[in-house]
């Protein structure tokens, strides 16, 4: 079963215009899928379907339905879809809401109903998955924006949900740390099968670790599929072209030019090495 489908879903706020139009979509389990698009294409407004605050908290008017482990979401209470799917808002700051460290990571427990014995355990486990073990009694007020991040990714992933969606996790962070997030992230997937929908406007960033990606505009899924395919139609169609990676504009150039086909470049690296294999021995060995 699908982790999230939309079936032929719609969605207007409080105005006629429609902000998603008509989306039809699986989401394996276990796939990491990155949404990408211009800017008010709806991005936002996706993720907040699958958490069912679109639209039990927005209000507006659907139509068609979105399901999460094959349950409409307007059939389930959002605290009862959060143990399911953890949210990270674009503006996490309002997500923080404790004076200290553990208390943050324990009262996202205590209001998932986690029994009072078992909550230093899993606030300890939680911190640990984000690099934040040995910091339970530091105020909230005094890390970093890295470190409140990973806090309500602690918070988040502490109540176990197997979906994550995040909504630019990197935007408020130096590339460091955003490398550092993306680099939990993927392991979060790879080693624990958490399904991930994430929104990420810096498509270099996440091509190491995602799988699909779901290019949106105006409200329209425009294409799903690999880096290779969904790159390749927004280069080719001139659909938000601006976003796709220098790097991967010159894979397509070259293809184009030479009718060779390159493997993804998912990396830098692998991209040196690809195009080593095709250069002349003696300008590899020179360079
Ligand atoms: N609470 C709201 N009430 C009314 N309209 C809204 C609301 N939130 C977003 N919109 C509108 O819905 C459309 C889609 O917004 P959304 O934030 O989902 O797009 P986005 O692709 O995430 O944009 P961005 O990249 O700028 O964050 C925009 O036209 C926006 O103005």
């Amino acid at each position: 079963m699908p982790a999230i489908t939309f079936d032929h879903f719609s969605y207007a706020y409080q105005h006629p215009r429609k902000v998603l139009d008509n989306i039809t979509l699986s989401v394996d389990p276990g796939s990491f899928n990155v949404v990408i698009g211009p800017s008010g294409a709806g991005k936002t407004t996706l993720c907040l379907a699958v958490a069912g605050a679109v639209p039990h908290y927005f209000g507006g008017s659907i139509a068609g339905q979105v399901l999460v482990d094959g349950t409409a979401t307007t059939a389930s209470a959002m605290h009862h879809l959060a143990r399911s799917v953890g949210t990270v808002l674009q503006d996490y700051e309002t997500q923080l809401v404790t004076m200290t460290v553990e208390e943050e990571v324990s009262f996202s427990l205590e209001n998932q109903g986690v029994q009072p014995a078992k909550i230093e355990c899993a606030v300890k486990e939680a911190l640990t998955r984000v690099g934040l073990a040995g910091m339970e009694k530091r105020e909230v007020a005094s890390l970093s924006g890295g470190q409140k991040q990973r806090l309500v990714l602690a918070s988040v992933l502490a109540t176990n949900p197997h979906i994550l969606v995040l909504d630019e996790p990197a935007s408020a962070l130096d590339p460091e740390g955003a490398a550092m997030l993306y680099s939990l992230l993927g392991d979060l997937n790879r080693r624990q099968g958490i399904t991930l929908l994430v929104v990420e406007h810096d498509i270099a960033r996440v091509l190491p670790y995602a799988n699909r990606f779901l290019l949106l505009e105006n409200g329209e899924l425009r294409c799903t599929g690999t880096a290779g395919d969904v790159l390749a139609f927004m280069y080719e169609q001139g659909v938000f072209a601006e976003a796709v990676p220098p790097l991967w504009q010159l894979k397509m150039a070259l293809e184009k030019a030479t009718g060779r086909r390159f493997e993804p470049w998912r990396t830098e690296q692998e991209a040196v090495v690809q195009l080593s294999q095709c250069l002349p021995k003696e300008v590899v060995k020179s360079a």
